[in-house]
């Protein structure tokens, strides 16, 4: 196997703004008033490579964060801190991810091919082996808002394994589908490993990582518990998987809650000062340490909110396309307008002859 790397996640967080309403979601994004928002930190800082060639599999009890981490590879949604280095094109496979709901299958065989930088005629000359892999017969032409859960998963897996991508991102798209599917789905996912195609999979399935994966990483509550050899990754996550069971009900709940807790209490800044700490251990000067952490944490980063030049100059922008759109209603020249606003309010009138 190659040890180069094909995907590179570096001190990754993901935070969600639990928004009340959507009134406030706008407030905070143009950073006008306090909007008192709690947080959740989905992600608590994971750092992981994927080597080129490799299976690689993310397991996890529910909302560990296992999609949060395929979404954030695949593009599709952004990171709030931290390094992604995903080199070559993903795809992804997860239960109707990244399909149109109101086009029809065709039209996002269409689409998707197009995203991934083939051209019409190779698209067309996959099209029908696309509609033979998922086997949806003349659905191919409704809305796939019409489809079951297991056709548009059917649809997604087969339009990803046919646009050839270099590294195949499938989240949970074995657990539905029969029997026959799930056979054909895994023998694509072993011709794929034959060729040496880097493939990250998100699944609940033991079984099935086990038969596929080369290595797993185990997420726990938004961070990155372990990572390792399969069998040993698996061991370990069934042995922590049958104590909690033997748990009682009250017991459960209460650790899911305080690790709930901790995930809304996660402290970004806390979190860089241990990052850089962690580097002056290794004998890193301090204010060196400061400017890697600081380059490795933001630098790929767009703020959320807008800067106070941005609020100006979107406001200036606003006001010249209302005093545009002003001059166009009153039928005044520009220049006329300048120099006499007040004109403005006053149309001319055409005279009808
Ligand atoms: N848009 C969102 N807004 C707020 N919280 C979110 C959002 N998306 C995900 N989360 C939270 O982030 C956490 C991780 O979610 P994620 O979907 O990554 O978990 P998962 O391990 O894939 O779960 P599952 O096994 O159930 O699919 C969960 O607690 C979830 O509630």
């Amino acid at each position: 196997m190659d040890n180069t790397y094909k995907i590179k996640l570096e001190n990754v967080t993901k935070e969600y703004d639990l928004f009340k309403s959507k009134s406030d979601k706008l407030k905070n994004f143009f950073n006008i008033g306090k909007v008192d928002v709690p947080h959740f930190w989905s992600l608590k800082g994971v750092s992981l490579t994927i080597k080129k060639g490799e299976t690689f599999g993310i397991i996890g009890v529910n909302g560990s964060g296992k999609s949060t981490i395929s979404n954030i590879i695949s593009g599709i949604i952004p990171q709030t801190t931290g390094m992604v280095d995903v080199k070559g094109d993903t795809s992804i496979i997860a239960i109707g991810a990244g399909l149109k709901r109101n086009l029809t299958g065709a039209e996002n065989i269409r689409l998707k091919g197009l995203m991934q930088g083939l051209t019409i005629k190779e698209i067309d000359e996959v099209r029908d082996s696309i509609i033979d892999f998922a086997d949806i017969g003349t659905f191919i032409d409704q809305p796939v808002k019409d489809y079951s859960s297991g056709m548009r998963s059917r649809l997604g897996f087969a339009i990803a394994v046919h646009i050839n991508p270099d590294i195949m991102i499938i989240d949970e798209a074995l657990s539905v589908g029969d029997d026959t599917f799930y056979q054909k789905c895994v023998d694509k996912i072993m011709e794929f490993k034959e060729q040496g195609k880097t493939i990250l999979f998100v699944s609940h399935s033991l079984n099935q990582v086990k038969m596929i994966c080369d290595r797993v990483a185990w997420m726990h509550f938004g961070e990155l518990r372990e990572i390792g050899e399969t069998e040993e990754v698996i061991e370990h996550y069934r042995k922590f998987s049958s104590d909690f069971k033997k748990k009682t009900a009250k017991e459960r709940k209460k650790y899911q809650q305080d690790k709930k807790k901790e995930q809304i209490k996660f402290n970004i800044d806390e979190y860089r000062k241990s990052l850089i700490e962690d580097e002056v251990k290794k004998g890193i000067d301090k204010n060196q340490a400061e400017k890697d952490v600081q380059e490795r944490m933001y630098h790929q980063i767009t703020p959320d909110k807008m800067s106070l030049t941005t609020r100006i100059v979107t406001g200036i922008a606003i006001l010249g396309l209302a005093f545009f759109a002003l001059v166009n209603i009153s039928g005044h020249s520009v220049t006329n307008s300048l120099e006499h606003p007040t004109t403005l309010m006053h149309p001319v009138q055409h005279k009808v002859r």
